[in-house]
């Protein structure tokens, strides 16, 4: 049960939890585990409500489910937001009703993927490269579920290995990642163009702009400090961490599902065994 605490913000999210049940482990493909998390999510979407829609290949399977209750009139009056143009045109494809921020500014609830998420809730996004539409329209929402498979867990922001993508202006791009790869000497960062596999040529956001993937050795430190000092670089646009967006992170894994939610300063983590879920899982 949660406990109420009045300090005010705390460096760290409490963990609230009984332990984990020990459940039966299933055989089952990455992508059933990214199914199963976007369909637990699709549970808290009720008729009538304004839905940022994610994107991505887990974020695709909420946006399915949705328009399948949708087409089956267990939800009625919903209104999406999509993050991304691919976003737009799985939604229209599918016959869901779709707005955007500048007629509906206040979002009841988003739903994406996330390339890592940390201990505290904190994510990369990005890697398919529609992290400034989705961070526009997730920090508009009131409530924000990540849908991830445990591949995606981090001990730390960017300790993947993997890219934290930011996004520039394609003028002078090659002084953009220069600066920002020497913000991060300390961290050992490694900075490269994003550029399409079949062509070579520059990847080109929704937003006719560049990404910068940038790599780190080590831990980068304070995220704000470092979300901070990306975003007074003249030329940066966006960058992929998401700090203290996400309200929610639904984790499929092959022993089962954890809801970890931020109530107040604490973390609350739910755990369902496979026998437990509905809607077929
Ligand atoms: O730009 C892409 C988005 O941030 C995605 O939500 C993120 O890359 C996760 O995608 P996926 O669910 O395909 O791993």
């Amino acid at each position: 049960m949660a406990v109420a605490h009045a300090t005010i913000e705390p460096p760290t999210l409490m963990v609230s939890s009984a332990a984990p049940p020990l459940c039966p482990s299933v055989n089952l493909t990455q992508d059933d585990l990214k199914k199963i998390a976007a369909y637990k999510a699709v549970e808290h979407v009720k008729s009538g409500m304004v839905v940022g829609l994610g994107t991505g290949s887990t974020a695709k399977h909420a946006v399915d489910r949705i328009a399948e209750l949708l087409q089956q009139g267990k939800l009625k009056d919903i209104v999406g937001i999509p993050t991304s143009i691919k976003t737009h045109e799985q939604a229209v494809s599918l016959g869901i009703p779709l707005s955007n921020l500048d007629s509906h500014p206040v979002v009841d609830l988003a739903i994406d993927g996330a390339d890592e998420v940390d201990p505290e809730l904190n994510l990369v996004k990005g890697r398919g490269g529609s992290l400034l539409r989705e961070k526009m329209i997730e920090s508009a929402s009131k409530k924000f579920i990540v849908i991830v498979d445990e591949s995606k867990l981090v001990n730390y922001v960017g300790g993947s290995r993997l890219a934290m993508p930011v996004e520039v202006i394609p003028f002078c791009w090659n002084h953009s990642l220069t600066r920002l790869v020497s913000l991060f000497a300390y961290a050992g960062c490694v900075g490269e163009l994003r550029k399409y596999a079949e062509n070579g040529k520059a990847f080109v956001t929704d937003n006719g702009n560049y990404i910068i993937d940038l790599y780190f050795e080590k831990d980068i430190g304070d995220l704000k400090e470092a979300s901070d000092a990306i975003l007074r670089l003249p030329g940066i646009v966006e960058h992929g961490m998401f700090i203290g967006l996400a309200t929610s992170v639904i984790v499929a894994g092959v022993d089962g599902v954890t809801v970890k939610s931020k109530v107040g300063n604490e973390l609350e983590v739910d755990y369902f065994c496979y026998n437990d879920l509905r809607n077929g899982f």
